[in-house]
């Protein structure tokens, strides 16, 4: 027999016969009116209802109750297509994994008891065989349909998956939003600050601590963004700076070469008393560690009127600094739960103590390997950039502010041993909450002994204490990363948690950049000005199956024609269009007086059709 040749009434193919969209027709024997486009293809008249029996002739059960109908709808012909009485072959076993998927996934199923709509039609009986046969058919799930979160993030409390069910976390998504926000802000009008346009391979130059005036609200952290508080600085805007002992500024900086942002850090009125000292900054260039704030290069410049030395780091949008985090006291926090002010906690758990620890010795190790020593390890110069994530940054910066040429080969041992008590001390300060407290060591020592365990306390003991030790009972990067290891294998743990939610993360999102792709292809095809005012077009035929489909999907209403507005009835339908499966909805017109039956595979067949005529035409 030949194929039947499966045409909308514009006339338009709607896919053809040997598509995935009509396997499971061809599966079911012989196309009787089986299918809309069947009905289509027959006549130019007013759709499919002219093709489909009415069956009103079964009166509804009395008393029967349907919440969501309305008088209208009730009344109106119900029509099933002809000849399509004959249950899918499928055998028990298959029949109930299909149950299964579909009672697990489906919460729209067209076999519930309110059907695709919601309501029950009239007429409707799950039991009374060719009847219920419309709304009774299960389809399985198709693995394309849904990506449900992978098992091994399943195991969260229900509240967490419920938000996760779709989108990414919400707090993620702010987070996200926010730092886009921070790499886009270019400076706005600025009174007294004359910065250059461009230096060396920098342009729009935005500074990132408060000068002549307060930085943008967009480039800060917004837990710290309030009235009266000087952002979580260390020191007074124009004094020098306490590290570096030199008057500096940092700016937010556009490079021309790739467009990307990067940190300037101006070393103000200094000149380089050897012009390669410069060059060691090559040395930091190659040290590439997650917990780097990365060194891309460093220059001298005369464009702010003075001889300044420039520093350049990546850019890390809103990034706070252990100083800010917990050496100073924040704004009043919204409770998540009451959204009343109250005070943040200052208390830093343990772990997150450890955290730092392994973070930043780890980064020693590399940096001490590589025959340098990082000198910068102070709160004010350890960035935070997402949560109990650090990164050193102002590396490079001693070694060109106090180079010299025929340094003696011992001082490097030194100040790698300098490193490693300034670690110990950096730990100290950030669990008393205070940054003077490496000036009393004892003191604070018994305060952590008090809140903390010997463990973490006997460490900081050995940092600190270095010089009271033998040398080889000494701390190196080396050794403390195998003294650490119980924590590191703890830290590995979490780190790859992190990787499972995040790539969970982008599996929704990847979801949500297929829904968007179909999105865009239905307005593309639906209401096109050329067809305005054109009935034909409007009112029958394929623009009307889509007009019908969108009210379903975007505009349903309750029965007192209130909207109702149900973000998964939307993806569930859309989902559901997208892999084109044989599922058959209801459509009904506003008025209620029309309804017709039609798979998602016909309906995605007339937006491709109808999407390729446009595309062919352009
Ligand atoms: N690489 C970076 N990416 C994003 N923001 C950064 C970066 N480096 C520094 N910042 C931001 O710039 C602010 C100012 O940094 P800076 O090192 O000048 O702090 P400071 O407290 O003024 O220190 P100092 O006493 O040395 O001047 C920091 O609070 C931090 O939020």
């Amino acid at each position: 027999m030949s194929a039947p040749q499966w045409r909308t009434s514009s006339g338009v193919p709607i896919g053809a016969p040997d598509s995935p969209a009509f396997a499971n027709e061809r599966e079911m024997g012989e196309k009787k009116g089986t299918s809309l486009s069947n009905v289509l293809s027959s006549t130019n008249a007013k759709l499919a209802t002219l093709s489909f029996q009415p069956r009103n002739s079964v009166p509804a059960k009395q008393g029967e109750v349907t919440p969501t109908l309305s008088k209208k709808l009730a009344e109106a012909p119900v029509f099933v297509p002809r000849g399509n009485t004959t249950p899918r072959a499928t055998s028990p076993t298959k029949a109930y994994e299909e149950f299964q998927l579909a009672s697990k996934f489906d919460t729209y199923d067209t076999g519930s008891e309110h059907g695709a709509h919601g309501y029950k039609a009239p007429g409707f009986n799950s039991s009374n065989g060719a009847e219920g046969m419309i709304t009774t058919v299960r389809h399985p799930l198709k693995y394309h349909l849904y990506a449900p979160p992978t098992p091994h993030v399943s195991n969260f409390h229900p509240s967490h998956l419920a938000s996760m069910t779709f989108f990414m976390d919400p707090m993620m998504h702010e987070s996200l939003l926010r730092k886009q926000d921070a790499l886009c802000t270019t400076q706005p009008e600025q009174i007294g600050e004359h910065l250059p346009e461009i230096l060396h391979l920098y342009h729009h130059l935005v500074p990132l601590e408060p000068g002549a005036n307060p930085p943008s609200s967009a480039l800060m952290d917004p837990r710290f963004f309030s009235k009266g508080i000087k952002h979580g600085l260390t020191g007074a805007s124009g004094d020098p700076s306490r590290i570096f002992g030199h008057r500096t500024s940092i700016y937010k900086a556009t490079c021309v070469l790739d467009g990307k942002s990067y940190v300037l850090r101006r070393i103000e009125n200094f000149r380089p008393a050897n012009e390669t000292s410069i060059q060691t900054v090559e040395r930091w260039r190659k040290i590439r560690h997650p917990s780097i704030v990365a060194v891309r290069e460093a220059f001298t410049s005369l464009a702010f009127g003075d001889h300044s030395v420039v520093f350049v780091y990546d850019y890390h949008p809103l990034a706070t600094t252990l100083y800010m985090e917990h050496m100073t006291v924040k704004p009043l926090q919204p409770d998540p739960r009451t959204g009343q002010l109250q005070p943040a906690s200052m208390h830093v758990p343990e772990r997150v103590l450890w955290s730092y620890l392994c973070q930043l010795s780890s980064l020693l190790r590399v940096i001490h390997a590589a025959g340098l020593a990082a000198r910068s390890i102070e709160p004010s110069k350890v960035l935070r950039t997402s949560q109990n994530r650090i990164r050193l940054s102002g590396c490079a910066i001693f070694d060109v502010l106090s180079y010299q040429p025929n340094s003696p080969a011992e001082s490097l041992p030194e100040y790698q041993q300098e490193d490693l008590v300034m670690l110990g001390k950096l730990i100290l300060c950030t669990a008393c909450n205070n940054s003077a407290a490496a000036h009393t060591v004892d003191a604070s020592m018994d305060l952590i002994r008090k809140r903390y365990s010997t463990e973490l306390a006997d460490i900081l003991t050995k940092l600190i204490d270095t010089h009271k030790l033998d040398t080889n009972e000494r701390f190196s990067a080396d050794s403390l990363v195998v003294a650490l290891a119980p924590h590191l294998s703890d830290e590995l743990g979490s780190v790859l948690n992190h990787t499972d939610l995040q790539e969970a993360s982008m599996m929704r999102e990847l979801e949500n950049g297929r829904l968007v792709r179909l999105l865009c292809k239905l307005n593309i095809v639906q209401d096109r000005p050329e067809y305005e005012g054109n009935s034909q077009y409007t009112e029958h035929g394929d623009q009307y199956v889509l007009k019908l489909f969108r009210d379903m999907v975007f505009h349903p209403v309750d029965e007192h024609g209130r909207p109702v507005v149900d973000l998964s009835h939307i993806l569930l339908h859309l989902n559901k269009l997208d892999a084109g499966i044989d599922e058959r909805i209801m459509l009904t017109s506003r008025d209620e007086l029309s309804c017709l039956v039609i798979s998602y595979a016909e309906i995605r067949g007339i937006v491709e059709s109808l999407y390729s005529a446009i595309v062919r035409h352009n």
